[in-house]
């Protein structure tokens, strides 16, 4: 009987979607017609939809981002246009329609789309979801001054430790490099947003910030779920075949609510700390002294509790995996990585440690982060943007409620622009006199226009300092086989939402006696000092 039940609803439920879908292709045909006779521009090409469903099929939910840039080429545009079930959404595949619409014209679109999947996921007010309006406001307001240039230098000194423990772990245990660089990105954005320590590689803190990383990373792009193009879809029963999304948002709810209230209630402990400076505990202490001064609270604590998992789920599995690409790169270019070498050793010498001191002298070091940037962007497709107006480009129509995605990957690898785009050559953007080939440095890793990265000063900071320290301190190989010879391999590759390597297996050694002597002493005077 339960199961005939779950039959009828899920046959009636099909059957309106079967109906909202037929009018939605009934509105969009007659309001093709109506756009012909009224005069507005045509809308950008791209592939024929099918009956109904649109684009739905059509699209891979695998790597889109490398079809849709084969289609920017077949349709000869590098704007595409898709639907499906109503939900319109256009692709920018070249760097110029990027800047012209998304930053030009930022204000146009400066608004997200409705994110129903992690809806179900129970995200609570996350400014990466945000739609465009007063809370959205409110919470750039008050998440993007702490990580400006001219403030983000708060936080250096942790940066640098954690750089240091991070290839102090990565020499003592070679074969779970993983686990240190887990730990690296978890320990900077965990003591920033709440002022936690991570206490090893084991600590519950990395597990809950890896669970959320899985939860997000392999959620497929951004707003493409069937929930997402046909919102009512959500709630279809999830054991229906084309639900999987569904399931899968269900699955790891418990990990993102984890994540938003446990550190928050470890950080609430340590209120009294004085040594605590972290986002909540300054948060915490402007709420408390408005409450007991009877003044009002615009950012309340369901504000401050989003708002600090924001900076944890936004700014560690990006860095975790940037540094991953580090390895790989490093370890499949070896020209690359004695050269950069060479470089640290001329700058730093090898009596100390890096310093932020010599980063600015370390040309070549930042050129391998930013071919590394260029290679594999970890969001292809962005985040997408929304459109709140009607807009023409290029004698294309693109109507208001359209979502954006930028394809940054297509952008990194446009043969026009990147010779041999798909070969890791930091020297590509020196000028031809230098032996390069004078090729722009990537743009759009992080975004674009009024929704750009606030954590993007972080984020390089602490790639950069941990990417000299590892120059100066160890040395990436490929890894051994039984005969004790290098043995070199393909990585796998997930391209479900993030783009990212999967983990590999990696020769990771100390570069000297002397340099992990060095790093030994670091560590041990700066745990220390905390
Ligand atoms: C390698 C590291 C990082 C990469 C590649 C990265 C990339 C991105 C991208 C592509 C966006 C979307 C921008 C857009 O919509 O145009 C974004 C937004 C955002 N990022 Fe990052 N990010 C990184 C690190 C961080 C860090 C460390 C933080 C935390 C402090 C952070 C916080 C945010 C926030 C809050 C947003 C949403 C901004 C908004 O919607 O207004 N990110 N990031």
């Amino acid at each position: 009987m339960g199961a005939e039940i779950q039959y009828i609803g899920a046959f009636s439920l099909s059957s309106a979607i079967l109906i909202a879908g037929l009018t939605v292709v009934i509105c969009a045909a007659y309001r093709t017609i109506w756009a012909r006779k009224s005069g507005i521009p045509p809308l950008p090409p791209g592939p024929p939809p099918e009956p109904l469903l649109g684009h739905y099929r059509i699209v891979p939910e695998d790597a889109a981002f490398k079809r849709y840039a084969e289609w920017a080429k077949e349709y000869e545009s590098d704007v595409l246009f898709f639907q499906t079930f109503g939900t319109k959404w256009v692709v920018l595949n070249t760097l110029a329609a990027a800047t012209e619409l998304l930053e030009k014209r930022g204000s146009t679109y400066a608004d997200r789309p409705r994110f129903v999947m992690f809806e179900e996921m129970g995200w609570s007010p996350t400014l990466t979801w945000l739609r465009w309006g007063p809370k959205y406001h409110l919470h750039r307001k008050v998440l993007q001054p702490p990580f400006t240039k001219s403030r983000v230098g708060q936080y250096t000194a942790h940066q640098r430790k954690e750089a240091f423990i991070c290839c102090k772990n990565l020499i003592d245990n070679p074969n779970d490099w993983l686990s240190s660089v887990r730990r690296f990105s978890v320990a900077i954005v965990l003591q920033i947003a709440y002022g936690l320590g991570v206490e090893g590689p084991k600590s519950r803190w990395i597990q809950l910030a890896d669970d959320t990383a899985n939860a997000i990373g392999k959620s497929g792009a951004p707003a493409s779920s069937i929930m997402d193009r046909f919102p009512a879809t959500r709630y279809l029963p999830e054991w229906l075949p084309f639900m999987e999304r569904l399931r899968y948002a269900h699955t790891w709810r418990p990990a993102i609510q984890n994540l938003t209230s446990l550190p928050f209630e470890a950080s609430l402990k340590l209120m009294d700390s004085t040594n605590n400076h972290s986002f909540v505990h300054e948060r915490m202490s402007i709420l408390n002294h408005n409450a007991h001064g009877g003044l009002p609270n615009d950012f309340d604590l369901e504000d401050i509790k989003g708002a600090a998992a924001t900076i944890v789920i936004a700014g560690n599995d990006t860095t975790a995996a940037t540094v991953m690409l580090f390895v790989l790169y490093l370890m499949q270019n070896p020209d690359a990585q004695r050269k950069a070498q060479e470089e640290v050793d001329r700058v730093v010498g090898s009596d100390r440690l890096p310093t932020w001191d010599d980063i600015p002298n370390l040309p070549y070091t930042n050129l391998i982060l930013q071919e590394t940037y260029r290679m594999n962007p970890l969001s292809p497709l962005g985040i997408p943007h929304a459109s709140v107006a009607d807009d023409v480009y290029n004698g294309m129509f693109i109507p208001k409620g359209t979502v954006i995605y930028p394809n940054v990957w297509a952008m990194s690898h446009d043969e026009s622009v990147y010779a041999e785009p798909f070969r890791f050559w930091p020297e590509r953007y020196l000028p031809k006199e230098q032996g390069g080939n004078g090729e722009p440095l990537p743009v759009g890793n992080f975004g674009f226009g009024r929704r750009i990265c606030i954590g993007r000063n972080l984020a390089e900071n602490s790639l950069l300092i941990v990417l000299a320290t590892m120059l100066a301190t160890i040395d990436i190989d490929w890894p051994r086989g039984a005969d004790g010879k290098p043995t070199p391999f393909e990585p796998e590759w997930s391209y479900r939402g993030q783009a990212s390597v999967l983990p590999f297996r990696s020769s990771i050694k100390s570069r000297s006696l002397k340099s992990k002597a060095l790093l030994d002493g670091e560590v041990q005077a700066l745990e220390g000092h905390c």
